[in-house]
Order: structure tokens, then sequence, then C-alpha cells
């Protein structure tokens, strides 16, 4: 399979890249040093390219933040549009098939059925729109590439809404959580499952892909069932988008349809729920172990 470079190692994909790598004894993953993996640095991603000469490229760096971007415009499009550029240039010059990882948030989120990759995206914060920007650089360099793009990402690694409803719900006694914005979380292990059974089945199917775990819920429910599988008794008061103000405008609906990815790449899905149990079983072995 050769070497795999991965950038963005040390956020919450990356961990769990590293994780699920490991329990699979997946080959040839390597995990620069920050130092050495700035993706706007070109001349030192060349450096890289040339030492590794690698098969795949996975890009899990990313400017994340998403009420701040807002703020920082051209950090946010920096990194979520001009390093992609810089890696699709050095893929499509090592032969090296790009792995990019994108979001829920290009779409305006106004509809009520599921969204298909073809769908028209319309981005309603500077996230999102750099985002969809770094989606859009990458053919325009290379046709080896894949596009998954994900939603509501948490797992046991980094920062995530279910470690934040753990954290609060130790903290604080009543919850207001918003209920009518509706899409699907994505425990990010089984994210990092996909991505390895792509590299691993060497898939020629290129292009642009919907990932996230099965079924619906709301950010309400979510945090609903956090609780409830974890065994944390606060109050949770389900709240409109509009009594809890942010600075980024989120979409309203952005259940991604996933049939592309099922039926094109053979990847199979676990329920949302199954997979949040999953997790907070490990968080939870954590704790013990600690
Ligand atoms: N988190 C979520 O809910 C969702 C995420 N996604 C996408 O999934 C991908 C992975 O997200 P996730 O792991 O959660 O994000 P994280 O914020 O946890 O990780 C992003 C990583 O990128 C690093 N990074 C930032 N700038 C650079 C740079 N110039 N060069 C190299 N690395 C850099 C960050 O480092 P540092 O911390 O030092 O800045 C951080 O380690 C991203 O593309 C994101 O847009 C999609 C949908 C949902
Ligand atoms: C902490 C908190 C959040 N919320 C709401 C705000 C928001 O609408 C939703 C989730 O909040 P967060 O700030 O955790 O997550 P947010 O940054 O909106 O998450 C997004 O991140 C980017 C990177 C993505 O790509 C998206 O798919 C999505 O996961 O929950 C509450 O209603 N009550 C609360 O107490």
């Amino acid at each position: 399979m050769g070497n795999i470079l991965v950038f963005g190692a040390s956020g919450q994909l990356g961990q769990c890249l590293a994780h699920v790598a490991r329990e699979r004894n997946t080959p040839g993953l390597q995990f620069l040093p920050e130092d050495q993996a700035n993706i706007l640095d070109l001349a030192g991603l060349r450096a890289q390219f040339a030492r590794y000469q690698p098969s795949y490229c996975i890009n899990c760096a990313a400017y994340t933040a998403v009420d701040k971007a807002e703020d920082e415009v051209e950090l946010a499009r920096k990194i979520n549009r001009d390093g992609v550029a810089n890696l699709s240039q050095l893929c499509a010059e090592y032969g090296t098939t790009l792995i990019q990882i994108s979001t829920d948030f290009v779409f305006a989120g106004t509809g009520n059925q599921p969204l298909v990759e073809t769908d028209a995206s319309a981005p309603l914060s500077v996230y999102g729109l750099t985002k969809l920007e770094g989606e859009q650089v990458v053919p325009g360099y290379t046709s080896q590439y894949f596009i998954l793009r994900t939603s509501w990402l948490y797992s046991e690694y980094a920062n995530n809404f279910v470690k934040t409803m753990l954290k609060l719900g130790q903290e604080r006694d009543e919850l207001r959580v918003i209920w009518d914005q509706v899409g699907t979380p994505t425990y990010a292990i089984d994210l990092a499952g996909c991505i390895l059974t792509i590299i691993e089945t060497q898939s020629r199917e290129f292009g642009l892909y919907h990932y996230s775990n099965e079924g619906v819920t709301s950010w309400y429910d979510f945090a609903t069932a956090i609780f409830e599988l974890s065994g944390t008794t606060v109050k949770t008061t389900p709240i409109r988008t509009a009594e809890y103000p942010t600075k980024a405008t989120r979409p309203a609906y952005s259940v991604l349809d996933k049939t592309k990815v099922k039926t094109q790449l053979g990847v199979v899905i676990p329920h949302w729920r199954t997979s949040l149990q999953t997790c907070l079983e490990r968080l939870q072995q954590a704790v013990s172990a600690a």
C-alpha cells in the first residue's frame, strides 16, 4: 500500500485514524510532527512528499472554529482552501491519491430531505464557505481524490459536543440545547474506519461522497441520549436556534444521504446511537483506568 501521509494528525480525526490503524494493524501511516506538516508551507510539504513518495495523503487538517471563523476569514480561507490547494498540487506531482474531509456546513440546510452529493451547496458561514472552496480547488489539480463530507464529529479525542455535554452535565443544573437543528452525529472512529477501508480496498471510485452515521437527530435529542447512555442526571431543555445566539449561522437541516458511499465503496455504517454507546463506554473505561 506504500506510505500514507496524514496531515492534522493531532486533531480529533487524526487521532482517531491512529487509533483505528493500530487496531487494524494498517501499515504505512506517517503521522508527521506538526512543525514538518504545516499545510500552508508548500516547500516543506514538497520535502515530505519527496521523502515518503506517498500513495495516499489524508488531510485531517482544517480551521474548525465555526464561530471564530466569522472574524478570522483570511486565516480560515488560507487553511481550508489554500492548504488543500497545496496538498492537491503535490498529490498531482507525486501520483498520490488525496483523501480530503469536508462538512455538512457547505449546505444551507433549508430543505427536509437527506442531502445527496449533487445537491446545491450554499454555505451560511465562513467556515462552510471556506470548506466548500477547499472542495472546489481539488479537481483543478487532480482527478485522483476522495472528498468525504461528514457531520457532527465526536469521539473520545480532542474537543467535541459529546465531551462538552458530559462536562457541562457535571457542572450545571440545567442545560438548554437547540432542537430545531437536525442532522446526524458521526463517530470519528467510524469515519477513520471508512477512510482506511478506501485505502485497503485500493478503490479507484474517485469523487465526492457523504459519510455520517445512520439515523437522524437534533442537537437536543443527541444531548438527551448522551445523558441517558452515560447515566448523567441533568435537566435538559429544548430551545430554538434563536434562543441560542451564535456568531455563525448553522444549517437547520443537514442530514447526509449515504447511499453513494455504501453502494460504490461497500462501506457498512453503524447507527449513531450504537456508536455513541461505544464512545461513551470507551470514555468511561478511560476514566476507570486513570
Ligand atoms: N469536528 C466536526 O464536527 C467536523 C469536522 N469536519 C471536518 O473533519 C476534518 C477533521 O476535523 P477534526 O479532527 O474534528 O478537527 P480538529 O480541529 O480537531 O483538528 C484539525 C487539526 O488541524 C490542525 N491544523 C490547523 N491548521 C493547520 C495547518 N496549517 N497545517 C497543519 N495542521 C493544521 C489543527 O492544529 P491546531 O489545533 O494546532 O490548530 C488540528 O490539529 C476537518 O476537515 C473538518 O473540517 C467535518 C464535519 C464535522
Ligand atoms: C454547548 C451548547 C451547544 N448548543 C448548540 C450550538 C450548536 O448549534 C450545536 C453544536 O455546537 P458545537 O459548538 O458543539 O458544534 P459546531 O461547531 O456547531 O459543530 C460543527 O462543527 C463543524 C466543524 C462541522 O463541520 C459541523 O458538522 C458541526 O459538527 O449545539 C446548544 O444548543 N447548547 C449548548 O449548551
